[in-house]
């Protein structure tokens, strides 16, 4: 058996893009020995938090490893504006509100690395509404929420929280890995977070597409170029 697991991404300046792509480049050798099935198999994709929204094909996966930053004044840095946005509209119209229609995203599991720094008054604040709307949600966080302070000395320096955060997390992943083995209905509760997803996508981006039409429209210009070359092909018989 094979496991998919997504890292996603928020990155300005670089340091969240590099941390994921750790995480990425460890995952081989870190995780399968800590799982219960010597044959399983574990793969990653790494891509911006909104490339997945806006490459509407991109594969859902139950288990996601999220690493994002805050910039400007509390908001989402580069590849992240759109989630964000997801995030926002999460909260507003579903935040605090515990009526199972509203919790879509369950079935979805997460781990949250979040970088930031403590001099700004806005600090943590977007990995802080990401954490909140995906729970709100009905999504899972697993392990510890990291924190990585730009500002932080000593033990506390960003760079060592975020080595620590990664050593920590292969063993919470590989009990996810472990349990996820022995459950079948996640299939229909991943499709149901990807479709109310993809409705509130609708709603946010006038340019957003569903994969059904992506897939169409996508078609829809190689077939128009094989008929029309069919046709000169017929045109310079006559
Ligand atoms: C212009 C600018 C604005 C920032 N705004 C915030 C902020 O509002 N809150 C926060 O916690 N950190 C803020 N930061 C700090 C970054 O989140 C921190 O440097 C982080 O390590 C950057 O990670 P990245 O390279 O993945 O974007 C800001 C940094 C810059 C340069």
């Amino acid at each position: 058996m094979t496991h998919e697991i997504l890292i996603l991404y928020g990155s300005q300046t670089g340091n969240s893009e590099s941390a994921a792509h750790e995480i990425s480049s460890l995952l081989p050798s870190k995780l399968p020995p800590l799982l219960n099935d010597a044959n399983c198999d574990v793969k990653s994709t790494v891509m911006t938090l909104d490339d997945f929204l806006e490459m509407h094909h991109a594969p859902w996966t139950p288990i996601v490893i999220i690493v994002c930053s805050s910039y400007g004044v509390g908001h989402a840095p580069l590849g992240a504006r759109r989630f964000r946005e997801v995030c926002d509209a999460m909260l507003e119209r579903h935040g605090y509100d515990d009526r199972s229609s509203t919790r879509f995203l369950e079935g979805v599991q997460y781990f949250l690395l979040g970088l930031g720094d403590s001099h700004y008054t806005t600090f943590f604040r977007n990995p802080t509404v990401m954490d909140e709307a995906l729970s709100a949600c009905g999504a899972l966080r697993r392990g510890a929420l990291g924190k990585a302070d730009a500002s932080g000395t000593g033990e506390e320096e960003q760079a060592k929280v975020i080595e620590r955060w990664i050593d920590a997390m292969w063993g919470d992943l590989a009990k996810v890995v472990n349990e996820l083995t022995t459950q079948s209905e996640g299939q229909q509760r991943l499709q149901r977070a990807q479709e109310e997803t993809w409705k509130l996508c609708l709603e946010l981006f006038p340019d957003w597409r569903p994969a059904s039409t992506f897939a169409l429209s996508s078609m829809f210009v190689p077939a128009i170029m094989v008929v029309l070359a069919i046709l000169y092909h017929l045109l310079v018989k006559i």
